[in-house]
Formats: structure tokens, sequence, C-alpha cells
């Protein structure tokens, strides 16, 4: 008898890890579940495997390879994970967002897999955009307040988006920068190897005040190892031609001076919002360099804040628990935060992955907006072409086997 498979859209779950860890300890009223043993495969397991390569340098995923977990490219870190769940023979799997940050080819060699797979094992997709669903799935189930309300044969299912309107527009900035000349970055005939690998191969790139960029490439392209050269600390950097607001790297500026210029949104900030703090004391900690809120704001600070939760539509949402907000919103709320002090740079690290058409919409529109009422310069880093993004300029990695070269491929 053919298998059942499940798909359940990520925004119809406020608290996902709840019902996720409901469903693996069978406290669910799930169809065709009762008594089995069930896996998680998600980031958020990716992310534990290495922690726990960094803190007790257990090599559990490649124990038969001589290099750590982190230092694959995305795509084969879930399949190195992908098989050992595998191996430990459960009977069903849930399959959390499986596609995320994945380029073109490791998302076919991945869907090859769990199709494969799904002969043996019942899989639950927990899916953002219908286009991603696998095409075993069976059947979708409706989840509310992440109580199991029904399940729906595929075809019988309807997909529905939901409206947001922003208003006005985006607050002005309360603090101001000095001294910030024209060339935001350059990186002039950078080349990094990690061992006898060539990673990157003479990157000439210049970033200008008011440009919007995108930073794209295939997984294992380099693009996280060009954001550690500029926003965080490679020591592969320095020794390297890599200027930042007009200082060479390594010259004395410290990583915070940095820091302070630019804004920046990455999933990996996600997973640091462990403590209870509300949409707008996100937004608020914009002003600091914490995550969460660790001191007081002023009244200043405090009305922005308020300002830009106004503009993104979420004053009905403001005092709530940032974690309990849908995906987008959240993304919203992060964004706002990068960019509170309006920084001469805005980074932003796979901002649509993890969402749905409509979710893609408003934080695309969100962009566009900061780019239309603002001055600060943009840096959109993916794996893939986005619809209706429009970057001013596109630079792009293209690996070979002597490194990924960069060429610049449209400017408008
Ligand atoms: N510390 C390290 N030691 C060895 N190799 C590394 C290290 N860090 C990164 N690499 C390798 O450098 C290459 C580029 O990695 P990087 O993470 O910059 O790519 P990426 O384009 O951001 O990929 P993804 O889209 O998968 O995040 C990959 O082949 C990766 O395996």
């Amino acid at each position: 008898m053919e298998k059942t498979h499940f798909a359940i859209k990520n925004e119809s779950l406020s608290a996902k890890s709840t019902l996720v860890e409901n469903i693996l300890t069978g406290a669910h009223s799930l169809p065709n579940l009762e008594g089995k043993k069930g896996l998680l495969f998600s980031i958020t397991v990716l992310d534990k495997f290495i922690e726990n390569e960094a803190r007790y340098d257990a090599q559990t995923l490649t124990f038969k390879e001589n290099r750590g977990i982190r230092t694959f490219s995305s795509g084969e870190q879930k399949k190195r994970v992908l098989n050992y769940l595998i191996e430990q023979k459960p009977d069903f799997l849930i399959l959390d967002s499986p596609f995320d940050s994945l380029d073109l080819n490791a998302v076919l060699d991945l869907k090859e897999n769990l199709i494969k797979l799904s002969s043996e094992i019942i899989l639950i997709q927990i899916f953002n955009r219908k286009e991603e669903i696998l095409p075993i799935i069976t059947h979708v189930l409706e989840i509310k307040n992440n109580v199991f309300l029904s399940s729906s044969p595929i075809g019988k299912y309807t997909f529905k988006e939901s409206d947001f309107v922003f208003k006005g527009t985006i607050p002005k900035p309360i603090t101001f920068y000095e001294n910030i000349p024209n060339q935001l970055v350059s990186l002039q005939n950078v080349t990094i190897h990690y061992g006898d690998n060539c990673i990157l191969n003479k990157i000439n790139w210049t970033i200008n005040k008011n440009e919007f960029w995108q930073l794209i490439g295939p997984n294992g392209s380099g693009k996280t190892t060009i954001l550690s050269m500029i926003y965080g600390n490679n020591v592969k950097a320095y020794g390297q031609e890599v200027y930042l607001f007009g200082r060479k790297k390594g010259s004395g500026e410290s990583v915070w001076e940095i820091k302070e210029k630019i804004g920046y949104f990455s999933l990996a900030m996600l997973e640091l919002f462990q403590r209870q703090i509300t949409v707008k004391e996100m937004v608020i900690s914009g002003f600091f360099d914490s995550i969460g809120l660790y001191k007081s704001p002023t009244t200043l600070q405090i009305k922005l804040a308020e300002e830009w939760v106004k503009v993104l539509g979420l004053e009905s949402e403001k005092e709530i628990a940032f974690k309990n907000v849908t995906t987008a919103k959240q993304r919203l709320v992060l964004i706002a935060r990068a960019m509170i002090k309006h920084p001469p740079l805005l980074i932003l690290d796979e901002a649509l992955t993890n969402l749905d058409n409509q979710g893609t919409a408003i934080v695309v529109s969100l962009i566009h907006k900061i780019v239309r009422e603002s001055d600060t310069t943009i840096l959109f880093v993916s794996h893939r072409y986005i619809d209706n993004l429009l970057p001013n300029c596109v630079y792009e990695l293209i690996p070979t086997k002597h490194g990924s070269l960069g060429a610049i491929k449209q400017c408008i």
C-alpha cells in the first residue's frame, strides 16, 4: 500500500518547537503515527552537531573525514545529517524546511534522497512555499494554536495568503555617522585558501554609498567567507587588501568600530534569541550591541522603535513575544532592528530563506522601501536569484577548481 506523507505550512505554527517536540514524544493526535519513533531533520539539529563539535570536538557526522562539519557547504552538511538520522532507523522523519539555504543542485540531490526514503518511512514536511512540497506528500495537516485540526488530501487543499500593508515612510535616524567616505568596502585581489583549497581567487569588488548589491553564488562558493572579512573577524582578511570605510582592515580599527557602521541580519541570529523579548524590545535592541535588551533605552529611542513598529503594521503585536510572531514578521522586525540607526551599510544574509511567497513579497517590499527612503547601502546575500529584488548590481561568485572567481553581472 502507498504510504501517507504529510505537509504542514510553517506559517501555521506559532511555537514550532513545542509542536515538533509533541509529535516526536507522541503527545499529539496526528493520524498514523501512534507509537512510532520519529526524528527531526532541521537546521537546529545541524547547529547542535556544529556546537558539539566546537565544544567537545565530537565529529559525529564526519568522523570518517578529517574535517569538521562546519567547514562543509550547506548541501553537504544536510546530506550528512540525513544519513545520520536514517542510520537511527526512525519510523518517521519531520523535515523542517529541508531545502532552505540550498542551491538548485543541492535541492535536487536532497529531493531525490527524500523521495527514495519515502518508500521506507513516513515523512512530515514543514514547508514555506507550495513549490517546495515533495511530490510524494499525500496530505496537508491544518494546525492552529499548535493543535491539530484536520488532514486534507493535498489535491483538495487551498493555499491561502494573508494581507499586509506598510504605513507611512520609515522613521528618520536620531543618531548620525560622521566622516563616512563614498567607498564603503573595497576588496582588491583578495585570495583566500583553506589548507590546499583555494576558496576565493583574486576578488576585486568595491561597494559605494547608496548602492544596492546582491552577492550571489552556489553553496560553498565563498559568500560567508567574504562576509566574514567585512563584518566578522576572519583572520584571513589580515594581510589582504580589504578596505572598510576608508581604512585597511587590521590597521588599528577594532571589530566593534567596524560593526558599529553595519546593520546586520542573518538567520544565525534567530538561534540567539532564546530570551523572552517583545517585538518592540527587539527593535530597540538595534541601538545596542546586544541581541536582547540589557541596557535601559532612552525615551527617544523607545519612541523611534514605536514609530518603526507602526510603519511595519505591527502596532497590535508590539508587546507580543518576538518568537511568537510569524516568520515573515520576525524578518521585518529584525531588519528594522538592523536599520534603526540608519547605518551606512546594511547586510542582509539570506533574509528571504524560509519564507513563503507572500512573506518574500513583504520583506522585498521593505527592502525597496529602505532603498527609496534612506541613504543606507544594501548588501543582500543569497544563493539564488530572487524575482523582483531588483538590485543595482549583482556580484556573482563562480566556483572553479582554482577557487571562486568574481563577476559583476548586472548594473542598472
Ligand atoms: N574553516 C574552514 N576550513 C576549511 N574549509 C573551510 C572553512 N570554512 C569554509 N571552508 C570551505 O570554504 C568554502 C566556502 O565556504 P563558505 O561558507 O564561504 O561558502 P558559502 O557560499 O557561504 O556556502 P553556503 O551557501 O553553503 O553557506 C566551502 O567549500 C567550505 O567547505
